[in-house]
């Protein structure tokens, strides 16, 4: 498994300032020797399921960890009631160290960082081809979230019956990142998935995009049927409209080993929280380059040494321009 970049403050689980600025509570272990393991599948309102062995097991998380402490893909120790059964609440008292952490900050005017998924792998950014239309910059911003936590990127681009994904990809190959293209009779036939599916395997993976852009189509392709959520279609019999996914649920995938981590559709991706440092790390034939930088330089000002290395032919021009837009969608434009 590729990383991109390791997190200096991965087992830091807060996801606020702390402006007493004193230790996060986490590292105080409750004595629970007899604690289980689990995994965080779902978060709604201080409620969560986790997977204790092969039971779904509602709980919530002890006191002292803070109310919004665990998240989906958090492994816990959780104690107390473990059957599964109706009525029951079981009790978190430890998150285990993260490996990953997928944030957001959910816009400008909010400092706050949130914490989408833990322990995520791979982040797969699924984008249609039409309808909605493509949003490059927002394609810029997933990337630069999934550099900045560590995750490797999956461009899945949707909807290929609709238009071409040429133009797309040109845009894209100079970052060297996977990508499948798929298409309606592709997911019909289950063609789409089997090809997704071959990135998936052994791996988390977080999906994020925006609404409409069929992800819940894909995801339902790629899980147990009985886990399936319905789709944009009306339901001709219900006459029920959308359903749209609130938060995000870790789901098993079918056919193989691997976690599907469906998120909310999203409208914009929040960068406050990025750091250049990080993100020039998915760049690494470009990482050398960076010794003669002034410190902390964001790569993207008139000091910075990559512009002298590239000229003298270290590594491709077209590589810098990219590393340099995404760097620039941490600034927020008009329509982000
Ligand atoms: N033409 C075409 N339509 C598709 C394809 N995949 C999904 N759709 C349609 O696109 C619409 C939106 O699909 P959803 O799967 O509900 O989209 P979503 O991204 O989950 O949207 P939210 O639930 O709002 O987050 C539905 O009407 C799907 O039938 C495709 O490959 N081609
Ligand atoms: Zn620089």
């Amino acid at each position: 498994m590729r990383r991109y970049g390791k997190n200096p403050d991965e087992d830091d689980i807060r996801t606020r300032p702390n402006p007493k600025g004193n230790r996060p509570r986490t590292n105080i272990r409750p004595k629970h020797e007899d604690a289980s393991e689990g995994m965080v599948l779902t978060v709604d309102r201080g409620r969560l399921t986790c997977l204790v062995e092969d039971r779904v097991v509602l709980a919530m998380t002890a006191r002292e960890l803070g109310r919004k402490a665990a998240v989906v893909g958090d492994r816990v120790d959780i104690v107390g009631d473990l059957s599964g059964k109706k009525d029951t609440l079981a009790r978190i008292v430890r998150i285990g160290k993260r490996t990953s952490v997928l944030r957001r900050t959910a816009d400008d005017d909010d400092p706050y960082e949130r914490v989408v998924v833990a322990n995520a792998d791979q982040l797969a950014i699924v984008t249609a081809l039409a309808d909605p239309e493509p949003r490059p910059r927002l394609i810029d911003r997933c990337l630069v979230a999934a550099f900045d936590a560590g995750l490797e990127p999956l461009l899945v681009l949707t909807k290929s019956d609709l238009a071409s994904a040429d133009e797309l990809l040109e845009t894209y190959q100079d970052l060297g990142i996977h990508y499948v293209v798929t298409r309606r009779d592709e997911l019909e036939s289950g063609f789409a998935a089997d090809r997704v599916r071959e990135y998936l395997e052994g791996k988390a993976t977080a999906f994020v995009g925006h609404s409409g852009v069929g992800k819940t189509t894909l995801v339902n392709a790629l899980v147990p049927e009985d886990r399936h959520r319905s789709t944009g279609l009306v339901n001709a019999v219900t006459g029920r409209g959308r359903h749209t996914t609130t938060s995000a649920l870790a789901l098993p995938l079918a056919k193989a080993d691997g976690w599907v981590i469906d998120t909310p559709g999203i409208r914009s991706f929040g960068l406050h929280h990025v750091d250049p440092s990080r993100v020039i790390l998915a760049f690494p034939d470009l990482v050398p380059g960076t010794e003669g930088c002034p410190r902390a330089c964001s790569h993207d000002e008139p000091d910075c040494a990559l512009d002298a290395w590239v000229a003298e032919g270290h590594a491709s021009p077209a590589r810098l321009y990219s590393l340099r837009r995404l760097l620039a969608t941490r600034e927020r434009r008009e329509g982000d």
